[in-house]
């Protein structure tokens, strides 16, 4: 595949910043998207929205960063370093959706502005586990998805945030219609979960034309991190300078490598693997 170039010795890499949640074992969250972002040739920022505890197996709870240091992380690290993508994961309330969306207005972060904003509307983990107040859905609606250059849910977050149950190809260009009729710039319906299919194929819409990325499935359980791996792909793509369609082409081939290359941890799912750019050049 096409990789995103590592910058030479001594060189100042692009940056990007993730805000989301820390994953204790490893494989999701924060430590998935700066493995991904390292990996891309990006340093990777952090705003950490919340800690949880969590292995392979589940997510035992979460304890929330107040909403100001959520937005006072944003605001340090855009004036001193400066970023050229970014991307939401894991949010936990309507307080930090709201301070996220009002930091990043004010330094240019979201769509239409400078920086261009990925949001993975992150609800549950792959265990059902709630990553989200079931309050703060109508603040992932109305605050956090009109700011976003690209939303990425999978369609379990697509349920919850629109209630259409994706089943096929007509029902997921039903979603991904009524998720841009929210404000986005453009949407990604991710078919990680139709496990029925023999393909998982992600739907890209920016209310005009709709574009397919199409993979052969990869039989593994071993996919704990796809979603935000996939989402901080794009995130870096996008820091790189590349187009909307053209960072979700190299992040489906990145995440099916990661797919490719993931490996057993714990009793539970194994995490996508990102190192594999180091054993295959
Ligand atoms: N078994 C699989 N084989 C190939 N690609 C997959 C598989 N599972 C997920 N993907 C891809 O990984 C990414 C994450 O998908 P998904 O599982 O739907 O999201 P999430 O991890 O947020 O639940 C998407 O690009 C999806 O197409
Ligand atoms: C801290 C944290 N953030 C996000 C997730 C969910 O990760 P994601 O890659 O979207 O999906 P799964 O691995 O749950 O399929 C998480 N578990 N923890």
């Amino acid at each position: 595949m096409d990789l995103l170039p590592l910058s030479p010795r001594g060189e100042t890499p692009v940056r990007a910043l993730t805000i989301a949640g820390t994953d204790s074992g490893g494989g999701a969250g924060i430590q998935a998207d700066s493995r991904t972002m390292a990996m891309c040739g990006v340093h990777a920022c952090v705003a950490v929205a919340a800690v949880t505890v969590q292995n392979s197996v589940g997510v035992r709870g979460f304890h929330e960063i107040p909403a100001e240091t959520v937005a006072d992380q944003v605001r340090c690290v855009v004036e001193d370093i400066g970023v050229s993508a970014a991307k939401t994961g894991m949010l936990a309330s309507t307080q930090i959706i709201e301070a996220v969306a009002q930091v990043c207005s004010e330094v240019g972060i979201g769509r239409d502005m400078e920086v261009p904003l990925v949001v993975d509307p992150v609800c549950a983990s792959m265990h059902g586990d709630p990553l989200l107040h079931s309050d703060a859905l109508d603040a992932i609606r109305g605050v956090l998805i009109p700011l976003a250059t690209v939303v990425t849910p999978n369609l379990d977050e697509v349920r919850l945030i629109t209630s259409i149950e994706v089943v096929d190809d007509a029902s997921a260009r039903r979603a991904a219609e009524a998720l841009h009729a929210l404000g986005t710039q453009w949407v990604i319906v991710k078919g990680g979960h139709l496990r029925s299919s023999e393909k998982s194929t992600d739907l890209l819409f920016d209310g005009d034309r709709f574009l397919e990325f199409s993979t052969p499935r990869i039989e593994t359980g071993n996919d704990h991190g796809g979603g935000d791996t996939l989402a901080a792909a794009i995130a870096s793509a996008l820091a790189h300078g590349r187009s909307v369609p053209e960072a979700v082409e190299f992040a489906k081939e990145w995440i099916t490598k990661c797919l490719e290359w993931s490996y057993d941890l714990g009793h539970g799912h194994g995490p996508v693997n990102p190192l594999w750019r180091l054993h295959e050049r």
